[in-house]
């Protein structure tokens, strides 16, 4: 008897939890069509390993523009043609601009002084305007290229000194960019190519670990009463290795900032008055971000920001140049062609950024290579900030956005030949990734568009030019390359395990 009364009570219970919280969530009136959700988990189990390609096949089921689906009792919009990403990210990008923060990472501090995570508020202004005006402007850029052509050719020095052995490429490209970072903010290496387990490795240890817990599934982004729980303790995961992050950032700007005092210090002694004012001059324009890790108003804030540019600029570029690295190795004659332009172009000189924009061919070939491995397959999902209607469907309040830049970039109603590898699609083409050719967009478009454009095709184009001008290097264990298989992911594109592993050989330079 108690047995059957426990039973009847669950199921009024259950019917009870789905029509308070769950039966409005459900109703998908109004929305852009899609597949039909389930009760309380919605689509949930018909999600797979990679979304970005499965949202692309459910694309092409709803009319190829816009579906939606229900993650739990989450909405999501998805567009998936140049038209539907136009709407979100040109028509309506106001009203479309909000970010769906993931549940792990409502970290309080961290989401209020953030770029990537905050809404289009006043402190996004301030700091969108120093990514324009200061830390990517042209000048800046410039400035600072020296040091990416010596950290490009420092990685091509440690691979030709690891001639014949076998190298996970993706642990020294990732190095690589760390250190490059590392210079322009700390003024030191925070890696050591040669010492995967050295101290500074606890760096790029963290990073990836943020990127991992950022990209593992939490139930509350699909049930967000339960958001407040943090029942499996994903946020306070997340809020520990942030704190180590800025522990490992803080002791290196602490060593910075007393290097430059002591520095200061003994130029005050023998400066002359002119001397000393050109230095006041000197660090009032400053180098990279010096006005940020100089000033005694250094704070917190200040700590998320550089932290986050060397958060969302790194994963992304490395992974890219792995990407690189992997089309050279199954394409030669693609990276003889770059070669033999890069040889008519400098000749025996050693290629630097300022010759990238006589390099047509590499240009063409940095393009192919974000078309084809976008390293944020769905852009990062935006949030509605008001329902609107989009192509005569609604979207409400707080629905998620997603747009499928890897899916509108193989389409085949737009490209000639998607899945094949050709730089030579882009030769006699205006097309390019600036966010105004939306069957093109690895970096976004509209307001919240990745301010870091200048930077990273700086990076990827001296990276992969040094390597091929002064490198050859084939699979380990007489690899076909044509047996090479690369996979992607969700979130980050390139599978980690197996990393692409390599054999450097050396060429005459
Ligand atoms: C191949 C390299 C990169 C790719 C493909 C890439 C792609 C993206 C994408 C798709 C977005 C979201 C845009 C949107 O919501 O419409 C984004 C945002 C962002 N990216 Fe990048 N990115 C790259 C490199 C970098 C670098 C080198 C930096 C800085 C050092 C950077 C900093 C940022 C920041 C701060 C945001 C957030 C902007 C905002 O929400 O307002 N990215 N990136």
């Amino acid at each position: 008897m108690e047995i059957v009364s426990a039973t009847i009570a669950s199921i009024f219970f259950i019917i009870f939890i789905y029509v308070f919280f769950f039966k409005d969530q459900t109703s998908t009136k109004g929305l852009p069509p899609g597949p039909k959700p389930w009760p309380i988990v919605g689509n949930l189990l018909q999600l797979g390993e990679k979304p970005h390609a499965q949202f692309a096949e459910l694309a092409e089921t709803y009319g190829g523009d816009l579906f939606s689906l229900k993650l739990g009792s989450q909405t999501v919009v998805v567009a998936s043609s140049p038209s539907a990403a136009t709407q979100v990210l040109k028509t309506h990008d106001r009203i479309l601009s909000g970010r769906y923060v993931f549940q792990s990472f409502r970290v309080e501090k961290h989401v209020n002084n953030s770029i990537v995570w905050s809404e289009c508020n006043e402190n996004w202004k301030m700091l969108r305007k120093v990514c324009r005006t200061e830390v990517f402007s042209s000048k800046m850029i410039e400035s600072q290229a020296h040091l990416r052509e010596a950290k490009a050719m420092d990685l091509v020095e440690f691979l030709k000194g690891r001639e014949g052995q076998v190298v996970k490429i993706t642990e020294v490209v990732f190095g690589t960019l760390i250190n490059i970072f590392g210079r322009l903010i700390f003024s030191q290496d925070v890696f050591d190519l040669g010492d995967p387990t050295g101290g500074s490795a606890e760096m790029k240890d963290h990073i990836w670990q943020m990127l991992e817990m950022g990209n593992s599934a939490n139930p509350a982004d699909y049930f967000p009463f339960l958001g407040k729980f943090d029942l499996f303790g994903q946020r306070r995961a997340v809020a520990n290795c942030l704190q180590q992050i800025y522990d490992v950032w803080g002791a290196m700007l602490r060593d910075r900032r007393r290097a430059a005092a002591r520095r200061e210090l003994e130029l005050i002694l023998t400066m002359t008055l002119l001397a000393s004012c050109l230095m006041l001059a000197w660090m009032i324009k400053g180098s990279m971000l010096c006005s940020w890790y100089d000033s005694d108003s250094w704070n917190h804030s200040r700590e998320s920001f550089l932290y986050e540019l060397f958060a969302a600029g790194t994963e992304t570029t490395s992974s890219t140049i792995e990407w690189a690295v992997a089309e050279l190795t199954k394409n030669p004659t693609i990276k003889e062609k770059l070669r033999r332009e890069m040889e008519s172009v400098v000749g025996k000189e050693r290629v630097k950024e300022s010759d990238i924009p006589r390099l047509p061919y590499l240009q063409a070939f940095v393009k192919e290579i974000l078309r084809l491995h976008p390293p944020t397959p769905m852009l990062l999902p935006r949030r509605a900030l008001e329902t609107c209607q989009v192509m005569g469907y609604t979207i409400p309040k707080d629905c998620q956005i997603m747009v499928n830049a890897w899916a509108i970039a193989r389409d085949p109603k737009i490209w000639k030949d998607p899945l094949k590898f050709s730089p030579e699609r882009f030769l006699d083409s205006s097309l390019d990734f600036k966010g105004n050719d939306f069957e093109f967009i690895p970096f976004g478009g509209g307001r919240r568009i990745c301010p870091g454009i200048p930077l990273a095709t700086q990076f990827i184009g001296i990276i992969v030019a040094t390597l091929v001008q002064n490198l050859d290097w084939s699979l380990p264990n007489g690899m076909d390359p044509s047996e090479l298989v690369m996979e992607e992911k969700f979130g980050l594109t390139l599978q980690k395990e197996p990393p692409l592993l390599i054999v450097p050989k050396s060429i005459e330079f």
